[in-house]
């Protein structure tokens, strides 16, 4: 993953936080879907963010992409990514590899696996007449295709591929910009067992490579072995945060989810029993 420096970077402040959230209140349709969230991770930290249905997972990505913005009146309010509050949209999009189930259902068209992953250096979902593709672009979405083990799909079309083939074509459109972290909305959703074991070997191998992996999930099955945090959300609130093996009880879990609950534990994954 060298040739990634080659491309124009926006300026990032030093900073020793990946993501600060102090007070950040989301209203929508009348609710407060987040109600006073703080959260601050740090680059390179490998945070799971675990959540019922309804409980403001996509909301909090939502608002890290500012497609959702917080009540500035709310009191002692900071939403800072990088270290900074002010961001072009597309730049910051960029810097922060997203790839969720929306996504997917966004870029399942006739168009083909390579410039799907071009795209990402564009913000867009495939290459138009203004995007000035070059040989360097090129080179880099091979390299990462080769690196998430598909070079073989480059020539497919993304709407004849399978929904875990599709899944890591997405993953490296959001890699190719060399962003600082990776977020994962809802990744595991639909995948089959293969299919499930070949995507968690990739974002294992995005992990150990040095960029953060942001997990946002409802099912403990996608934790992966790297992620050594868990901030449960309940309720758009910040239920639970603090070491895995300290969060995912049988106690968190079944107050998460109001029923009972049992977590199981074997060779660094977890699932969990109602
Ligand atoms: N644009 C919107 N307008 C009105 N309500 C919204 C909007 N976006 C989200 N909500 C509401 O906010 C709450 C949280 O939604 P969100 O999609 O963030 O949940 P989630 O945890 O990602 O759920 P799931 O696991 O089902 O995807 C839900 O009650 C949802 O209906």
């Amino acid at each position: 993953m060298l040739m990634a420096e080659q491309f124009e970077k926006p300026e990032i402040e030093n900073s020793s936080s990946l993501l600060e959230m102090k007070n950040v209140t989301v209203v929508r349709g009348g609710k407060k879907i987040l109600d006073s969230v703080s959260l601050s991770i740090n680059p390179g930290e490998h945070v799971a963010i675990i959540g019922p249905n309804g409980s403001g997972k996509s909301s909090l990505i939502k608002t890290l992409t500012k497609e959702y913005h917080p009540l500035a009146a709310a009191d002692g309010l900071v939403l800072k990514i990088m270290g900074k509050e002010t961001w072009n949209v597309f730049e910051l999009r960029k810097l922060l590899g997203i790839v969720s189930g929306e996504l997917q259902q966004t870029c399942c068209r006739r168009i083909g696996v390579l410039d799907v992953v071009l795209s990402g250096f564009f913000s867009s979902i495939g290459i138009y007449y203004n995007h000035e593709v070059t040989p360097e672009m090129e080179a880099r979405a091979e390299e990462v295709l080769d690196f998430l083990e598909i070079s073989h799909l480059e020539e497919r079309p993304m709407c004849e591929l399978s929904t875990g083939e599709a899944r890591r074509v997405l993953i490296g459109r959001a890699l190719v910009h060399d962003p600082q972290a990776l977020f994962l909305d809802e990744p595991a959703n639909s995948l089959d067992l293969k299919a499930l074991h070949g995507f968690r070997e990739s974002v294992r191998k995005i992990a150990l490579s040095g960029k953060s992996v942001i997990l946002v999930t409802h099912n403990l099955q996608d934790v992966i072995p790297e992620i050594s945090r868990v901030v449960l959300i309940k309720e758009g609130k910040i239920f639970r945060d603090g070491k895995k093996e300290e969060i995912l009880t049988d106690a968190n879990l079944s107050e998460l989810f109001s029923l009972p609950v049992k977590v199981l534990e074997k060779e660094g994954y977890y699932q969990a029993w109602s």
